[in-house]
């Protein structure tokens, strides 16, 4: 198994890469590229690490010898917010490297899973797909916005909240990864009862837990240990899928029916050829049925702006 990190020396990208070397199965190929000229020492230095995955950097314009052979492509390359930006303020900037990067992946990789980190996800995850349909190697089975944070964050905010261990707090978060439109159905939470506040405040936490780590960090950028953390699990559970474990299941934003959106995160299945089967994501309470609604204005326009970039 070949992954490939595309923005390894960022603040995400190294993380990411520290816990990759130390949690794939043994006998995988981790490749780091960015443009940043650090990057081959990123992956020397990770390589010192005893475990039985073999680390290679590449630094430059040019991502292709990363990406050779690789099933699984994690993208976390492009800017971060800085207080008082929204993630849409991104867009300028990471719409043209998601574009370029992913036509890159199109090229050298047609046949491997994409994982999207780079904001605002909501969109760059349909230029993502636009490129690849251009390209005519497009398979809506393996693209994903990857939204994993906003499940951890949730475990780990109900946890505390409700004085649970927090592997036992299992929910699914849907919707999109920006503002109104990150939902944790905290629902389907089994054993806990939430008063009307508090499910008022826990849901607008979820939904600005990414400013908290903005404001927090006053200027040196946004969430990246955390980042990373979600990122490895939800690489290695693609990585699990494609080697046949069965069961995989994780919250990602998909392409799906279309039901709300075109691009959708929600429960799914991974398997040998990416999305193995779309999970139905439960009942909803009155409160998160009219946060679904009301979110959707918002999803699909963001999509649409994706949309019309590639056009
Ligand atoms: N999906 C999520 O839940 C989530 C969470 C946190 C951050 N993010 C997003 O992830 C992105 C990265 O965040 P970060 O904190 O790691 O930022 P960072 O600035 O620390 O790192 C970004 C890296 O991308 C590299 N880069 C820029 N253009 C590139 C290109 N064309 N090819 C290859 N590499 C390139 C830079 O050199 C840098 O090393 C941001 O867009 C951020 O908003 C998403
Ligand atoms: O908030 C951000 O800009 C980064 C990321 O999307 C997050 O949720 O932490």
């Amino acid at each position: 198994m070949k992954v490939a990190v595309l923005g390894a020396a960022g603040g995400i990208g190294q993380a990411l890469a520290l816990l990759l070397k130390l949690n794939l199965p043994a006998g995988s190929k981790l490749a780091l590229y960015d443009i940043a000229p650090v990057t081959p020492g990123v992956a020397k230095d990770i390589s010192h690490i005893p475990t039985d995955v073999e680390a290679t950097g590449f630094a430059g314009e040019d991502p292709s010898p990363a990406l050779e052979g690789a099933d699984v492509v994690l993208i976390s390359a492009g800017v971060a917010r800085k207080p008082g930006m929204d993630r849409s303020d991104l867009f300028n900037i990471n719409a043209g490297i998601i574009r370029n990067l992913t036509a890159k992946v199109a090229a050298v990789a047609p046949t491997a899973c994409i994982g999207i980190i780079t904001n605002p996800v909501n969109t760059t995850v349909a230029i993502a797909a636009e490129v690849l349909k251009e390209a005519g190697v497009y398979d809506k089975n393996k693209l994903f916005g990857v939204t994993t944070l906003d499940v951890i964050r949730s475990e780990t905010f109900i946890a505390e909240a409700k004085g649970l261990n927090v592997a036992d707090v299992k929910l699914n978060v849907i919707g999109g990864h920006s503002g109104v439109t990150i939902l944790p159905l905290l629902s389907q939470v089994k054993g806990v009862e939430f008063s009307a506040e508090e499910i008022a405040s826990l849901t607008h936490r979820i939904q600005n837990a990414g400013t908290e780590v903005v404001e927090a960090k006053a200027g040196g950028g946004s969430a990246t240990l955390s980042m990373a953390q979600a990122a490895c699990r939800f690489g290695l559970a693609v990585v699990r899928g494609l080697q046949g474990e069965q069961g995989v299941i994780e919250c990602a934003y998909v392409e799906g029916a279309g039901e709300h959106a075109r691009f959708f995160a929600q429960p799914i299945e991974l398997g040998t050829a990416g999305v193995k089967a779309i999970l139905p994501y439960g009942g909803l309470s009155a409160f998160e049925q009219d946060a679904l609604t009301g979110m959707l204005e918002t999803l699909k326009g963001d999509i649409h702006i994706g949309e019309e970039f590639v056009k």
